[in-house]
């Protein structure tokens, strides 16, 4: 019988003799059987006033400690067609056990699994038997849990580093060459291993690079999740596929037939708004909804006064044309426009506007009788940045009008079934529905709209020199090909003036800055090597052509440091 812990050390206990231990239930124990009678009666019948996840009927859960790299070991799973979800590390298990997990994960994080209130996991993913692969952090924490030694190592290792496998017939090395690069990023590292643990593969400075036991528990010292370590997708699919049986059958077409069926039992006969804004990820919920549900649905589109050069009546020709559903118009734009007046600071406009969004749709409810859904096109990129990340490790960075950014007093029920999507998931799943390209591939516009883009106050006449100098640059860029090949590519007006001569008088305008960034889902981008005579062209016509600017600069910082809106 295994003995492990599961409760962080405080700073009275004695390391080597832990006081509160939990037993591992041994085969045959009725315990196990208990989680397992769980899941199965929660797959049958969800948890009540849970969020519509789209989950498919078998997944893989990652517990996130506050890794940089928790998000992308997400990503990866989903790339091998196998449904998953990042949960914090403190998860209990009626949260996941709808899930149907068929293993688990534990990501890499800051802190030192020794330390006095280092997160644990929780004992009953060591309980289920299911197949458990511990990064980084995730590796140190098996080893503590399961009574080996993890210390400060001599040597911090970060970056490249060559792992040798010393276990060739592992089912975790399939297809993986005996000697090759790893990314490791660690200053930890396992000195003993648990009883029952082998060493399957070292490297030069961690004699315990990869471990695992006859019970299907890994650990990997480097992380395979991120691109520099080449093999780390083939490694992950032997975990996920091979090891923990997963079937690799989650596709946009599951998603849609299974989120579909979940709207369904989650609405029943209730009556549901959607709020649209004419991008892909409300015009795919909408749709969804629609389906479920018919005319229970109602669409509000509301126009903010932050939008666009024509992007109201452009957008509901499109919703016209393609969306065969009931839509209401709301010309909110004094409203919005009276409530930022004074406001400067970034996060004060942003929770302004998130507040206002919902007392329009609230307001909108009320006419149409009793509604009890409010639906948005929620992302999970959206959560992760406005609830210091999925776990409590990591940093706030900014509200998102639709997340962080809302009341705490709502009337409506959220209503987000595509909150664990990613953006190019979302744009798959776009295409399946049928679509027009249009929508699918329409740039990310987001919510706070124009107002994140003016710098300093948000006033009537600097909106209109921000439009102006926006459609120039949407133009050029489509003008050139480059718009699909973008993630994003905007312009934003600035408090900043500077002199300038034009036609020999003296000129005292606003700076507008041009922003253009490629990305896979937002949460790391780069600037954009535009080429210079674009550029040029860019900063000529608006120089020219909008009353009030006289001087164009180009960003060029990545996300990190920087994020793609300025504010
Ligand atoms: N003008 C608007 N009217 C109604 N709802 C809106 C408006 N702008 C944003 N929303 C709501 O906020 C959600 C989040 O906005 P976000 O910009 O992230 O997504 P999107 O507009 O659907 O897609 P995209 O990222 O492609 O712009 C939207 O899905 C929608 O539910
Ligand atoms: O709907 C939205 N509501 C918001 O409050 C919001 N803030 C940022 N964004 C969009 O999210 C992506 C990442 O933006 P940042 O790098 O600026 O955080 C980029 O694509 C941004 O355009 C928002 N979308
Ligand atoms: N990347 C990680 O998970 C690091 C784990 C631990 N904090 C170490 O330094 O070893
Ligand atoms: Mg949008």
């Amino acid at each position: 019988m295994v003995i492990f812990n599961t409760t962080p050390m405080t700073e009275k206990r004695d390391e080597t003799t832990p006081s509160e231990t939990l037993r591992v239930a041994t085969s045959g124990d009725i315990e196990v059987a208990t989680y397992l009678e769980i899941a199965k009666q929660a797959i049958e019948k969800p948890a009540k006033g849970e969020a519509v996840s789209g989950a498919s009927r078998e997944s893989i859960v990652i517990f996130d400690f506050g890794s940089q790299y928790s998000l992308l070991i997400a990503r990866r799973i989903r790339e091998l067609n196998v449904y998953c979800e990042l949960v914090s590390h403190d998860t209990p298990w009626e949260k996941i056990a709808h899930l149907n997990p068929k293993g688990f994960i534990l990501s890499g994080g800051p802190a030192s699994v020794y330390t006095p209130g280092a997160p644990m996991a929780p004992a009953y993913i060591y309980e289920s038997k299911l197949p458990i692969l511990g990064i980084c952090y995730g590796m140190q924490l098996i080893t503590q849990q399961l009574g080996g030694i993890v210390a400060r190592g001599q040597a911090r290792e970060y970056g490249h580093a060559i792992l040798h496998l010393s276990d060739l017939k592992s089912p975790l090395f399939k297809e993986i060459p005996e000697s090759s690069a790893a990314w490791m990023s660690h200053g930890d590292r396992v000195e003993q291993l648990p009883q029952g643990f082998r060493s399957l593969a070292y490297t030069e400075n961690s004699p315990l690079a990869v471990m695992g036991n006859d019970a299907n528990i890994f650990g990997l010292q480097f992380h395979p999740e991120v691109a520099h370590t080449p093999f780390g997708k083939t490694l992950l699919k032997n975990f996920v596929t091979g090891i923990c049986g997963c079937q690799a059958t989650w596709t946009p077409g599951h998603f849609i037939s299974e989120s579909i069926e979940s709207i369904r039992n989650q609405v029943g006969k209730g009556k549901v708004i959607a709020a649209l804004s004419g991008g892909v990820d409300s015009a795919i919920v909408a749709t969804l909804i629609h389906k479920a549900v018919g005319d229970q649905l109602t669409c509000i589109f509301v126009n903010n006064g932050l939008l666009r050069r024509e992007e109201a009546e452009r957008t509901l020709k499109v919703f016209e044309q393609n969306l065969g559903m009931k839509i209401i118009f709301i010309d909110a734009t004094d409203r919005f426009l009276d409530r930022l007046a004074g406001v400067i600071d970034p996060e004060q406009k942003r929770k302004a506007i998130g507040v206002e969004f919902i007392r329009v749709f609230e307001e909108e409810a009320l006419k149409l009788g009793k509604v009890d859904f409010l639906a948005q096109g929620t992302l999970y990129p959206d959560v992760i940045e406005s609830v210091s990340s999925v776990s409590s490790a990591s940093a706030k960075i900014k509200s998102h009008h639709n997340v962080g950014g809302l009341p705490a007093n709502m009337a409506l029920k959220l209503l987000e079934p595509v909150r664990y999507l990613f953006k190019d998931e979302v744009r798959q799943v776009g295409v399946e529905l049928g679509l027009p390209e249009e929508m699918v591939w329409r740039q990310p516009f987001p919510g706070p709209g124009l107002a994140i883009r003016v710098i300093g106050e948000v006033t009537r006449e600097k909106l209109e020199m921000l439009r102006a100098s926006d459609w120039i640059v949407m133009h050029e860029i489509k003008k050139a090909g480059l718009y699909r090949q973008l993630w994003q590519s905007f312009a934003i007006i600035t408090d900043v003036r500077s002199v300038g001569v034009m036609g020999d008088f003296r000129t005292y305008g606003h700076l507008v800055a041009i922003r253009a960034v490629t990305s896979d889902d937002a949460m790391t981008a780069d600037w954009a090597r535009l080429p210079y005579d674009l550029l040029a062209r860019i900063s000529n016509r608006i120089v020219n052509e909008v009353a009030g600017v006289n001087r164009v600069v180009y960003d060029i910082t990545s996300k990190p440091p920087g994020t793609i809106e300025w504010e």
